[in-house]
């Protein structure tokens, strides 16, 4: 097959001002930030005035959730299923008249799955500082305009105080486990030494205790592929003539970010040296294979995804640091009292499994002593978005201790 951009990739996920309204029943001063697509089955949480971390104060925001399950008269089933930085609160919805199959985590979440929604009453919440229905940057300030890039410096800390408040508007004052990987692992992390009385089980998946210099060293050059492109505009491009904005420098980002997401021994074996048609044998007039792949995933990512929000999380990223304001991190570590499950994954180059031994070897109620589980794929970072039953099998045994 000879691949393409996917200028014809239907874009999925943006919601309008008026549909958000609509839910929560009164002007938010806050939105998604494109026109055209249904609020299907988001709900939106107002937790009202939010004062972030850094110092700022953003009058009206919501978060957009999805719930899955029943939640028990007793209020004593509700898992939290925090998603990874470009992820939203779809974790599985199958084909039905209307909507098509949607979720990224469907072999996790579900009748029957290892977190049987026949069971639980699963809430997934979309992060602060997103694009998918929670108030972020292209969101309207006060004075009608997006923020852009006047939104505040979010951190891990900042979004999970925003969960927090979805808690509180659910009635939900104490999560049976809380679970997440890649930056959703990073709040898993915060909530259970933020919130210890609140939280019973936790899943931290292919996390870090810190972002380390190399981590944020990985994302500071993503930051500047977005900044450099022209349409940029100093995030200010939402009201560009048609549509323009900084999508070679988003997509960029994407392609430099899949490159640690997937492990070289994967992209070595699956695409080899093989090229698109027309190119000649030397290498030159085409794509290799692997470059079709990253322009691909470049190309799908822009269409659902505003470049501010992506800043704005990769910083949240950067920030996080469970350490700070708590003597450090293993002081920080050592304060959880939930029961707790760390997962790594040997072939992750992004979150190394050194950075879950840290955190398996501090946690008190570590369910598997001081070491994580260490997960055998070849799939590297991403891994716990693609091998369910290896995850599937450790989330299952959390649940059943
Ligand atoms: C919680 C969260 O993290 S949510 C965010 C998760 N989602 C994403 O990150 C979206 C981007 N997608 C991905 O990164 C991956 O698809 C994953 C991790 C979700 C799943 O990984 P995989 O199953 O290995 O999918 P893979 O990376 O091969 O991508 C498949 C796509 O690449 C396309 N593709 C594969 N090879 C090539 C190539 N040589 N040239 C162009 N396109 C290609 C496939 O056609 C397929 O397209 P589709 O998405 O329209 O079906
Ligand atoms: N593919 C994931 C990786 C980050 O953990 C995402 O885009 O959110």
């Amino acid at each position: 097959m000879d691949w393409q951009t996917n200028e014809d990739t239907v874009p999925s996920g943006f919601i309008t001002e008026a549909q958000i309204r609509s839910v929560l029943g009164k002007p938010p001063a806050s939105g998604a930030w494109r026109e055209g697509d249904p609020v299907g089955r988001r709900k939106f949480a107002d937790i009202g005035e939010f004062a972030f971390e850094h110092g700022e104060v953003v009058p009206h925001t919501h978060l957009a959730y999805q719930t899955y399950g029943t939640l028990s008269a007793a209020r004593d089933n509700a898992i939290l299923v925090l998603h990874a930085l470009t992820g939203d609160s779809n974790l599985n919805h199958p084909a039905e008249p209307g909507h098509p199959t949607d979720g990224w985590w469907p072999g996790l979440v579900g009748p029957g799955l290892p977190i049987d929604t026949d069971r639980w009453f699963v809430v997934a919440p979309n992060m602060l500082g997103s694009c998918q229905g929670s108030t972020g940057p292209s969101s309207m300030a006060p004075d009608g305009a997006e923020w852009g890039a006047r939104f505040p410096y979010t951190t891990i800390a900042d979004q999970v105080r925003a969960q927090h408040g979805l808690a509180e508007v659910l009635g939900i004052d104490r999560w049976f486990a809380v679970v997440g990987g890649s930056m959703g692992g990073m709040q898993v992390l915060e909530w259970g030494v933020r919130y210890p009385d609140e939280v019973t089980r936790m899943a931290v998946i292919a996390a870090p205790a810190t972002s380390s210099a190399d981590q944020i060293a990985l994302n500071s050059v993503q930051i500047q592929a977005i900044r450099a492109d022209p349409l940029f505009h100093g995030g200010a491009y939402y009201d560009a003539p048609d549509g323009e904005g900084p999508h070679q420098g988003l997509a960029l980002a994407r392609r430099m970010a899949l490159l640690n997401y997937r492990s070289p021994s994967e992209l070595n074996d699956r695409f080899q040296r093989s090229w698109q048609s027309g190119i000649s044998p030397l290498g030159g007039g085409g794509r290799f294979a692997v470059e079709s792949y990253l322009d691909f995933h470049g190309n799908k990512f822009t269409r659902r995804f505003d470049a501010n929000s992506y800043i704005t999380l990769v910083e949240a990223m950067n920030s996080h640091d469970i350490g700070r304001g708590r003597a450090g991190v293993i002081p920080a570590l050592e304060s959880v009292t939930a029961q707790t499950l760390v997962i790594g994954i040997d072939s992750d180059r992004l979150f190394p499994v050194p950075d879950q031994e840290l955190i398996a070897e501090h946690l008190p109620n570590n369910i598997d002593g001081d070491v994580p589980v260490v997960i055998e794929s070849n799939f590297g970072h991403d891994g716990f978005l693609i091998e369910f039953d290896l995850v599937g099998r450790e989330i299952t045994r959390l649940l059943a201790i």
